[in-house]
């Protein structure tokens, strides 16, 4: 199977420091897969993501992205943020038929997907609500049905569940898996929180060290989506005990 995402021997050095951050990373990402990216703070991880999105630029080696180096963000990407951006004075519906709009008026085809978009991650009838009248849960479904209405083949998300509840957070979590099955998407998707990096991806990716490097990568050999209560069986809490482990041999 070819690579949708090819990260071929990439360095990252900011201008001004005297080692790199990212020394070495190779990561080959196969279509509709989804990838998990842990690792401790400051490991470099929004950095790794900010390259393979094009906001940011290898000192060394190249990123592919369907065969094409990358050195600029390219339609096919969608960059989710930690931070939720939403447009104050702009309604639900306008918020997510945003990216359609900075490139021509949204016309009825569109209107029509970004409302079953809205009603998919269950914000129907909340179309004319402004961003001060969502809880941080509808703000974070918004985000998700724009990031959606383009059809990206690929997502890049850094940490978007971060700020939300508990609860909240799982329903987005069950939310995203199963809208990632539905549209192939290929995701990329950092955490801090392993139990949901085991839960969402094909695959959990460590990075660590000092630069930091691909420490090891963690098969997650079940079918997405995946039930609820996997998280509370055997096969589940094994592969989150691996990995925690091996973060605490990294001390
Ligand atoms: N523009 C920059 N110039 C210099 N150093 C930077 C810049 N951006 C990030 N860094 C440094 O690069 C390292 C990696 O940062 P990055 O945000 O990629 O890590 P992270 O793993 O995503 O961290 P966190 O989990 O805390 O979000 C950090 O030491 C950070 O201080």
């Amino acid at each position: 199977m070819t690579a949708i995402i090819d990260c071929q021997d990439v360095d990252l050095k900011f201008d001004g420091e005297h080692k790199p951050i990212l020394k070495n990373i190779n990561l080959q990402i196969n279509q509709g897969e989804f990838v998990s990216i842990i690792g401790k703070s400051g490991s470099g991880k929004t950095s790794l993501l900010q390259m393979i999105g094009g906001l940011l630029a290898p000192s060394k080696g190249e990123i592919l992205v369907n065969g094409q180096i990358i050195k600029s963000p390219i339609d096919e990407m969608t960059y989710v943020f930690q931070k939720p951006v939403l447009l104050e004075w702009r309604n639900v519906l306008e918020n997510v038929l945003l990216p359609i709009e900075l490139k021509r008026r949204p016309n009825q085809v569109d209107r029509k997907k970004a409302k079953d978009l809205i009603e998919t991650v269950g914000l129907g009838g909340h179309e004319k609500k402004y961003p001060h009248e969502l809880s941080g849960g509808m703000i974070s479904r918004v985000t998700l049905a724009r990031a959606l209405l383009t059809e990206p083949e690929i997502l890049l998300m850094d940490e978007p569940f971060s700020a939300l509840d508990a609860m909240t957070k799982e329903q987005m979590q069950l939310e995203l898996v199963e809208l990632s099955v539905q549209f192939s998407t290929t995701v990329i998707f950092i955490t801090h929180d392993l139990s949901e990096a085991v839960y969402l991806a094909d695959r959990v990716v460590l990075l660590g060290g000092d630069p930091a490097q691909v420490i090891r990568e963690f098969s997650v050999p079940f079918q997405r989506p995946r039930l609820k209560d996997w998280k509370f069986e055997p096969s589940f809490t094994k592969i989150v005990k691996e990995i925690y482990d091996e973060i605490e041999g990294l001390k």
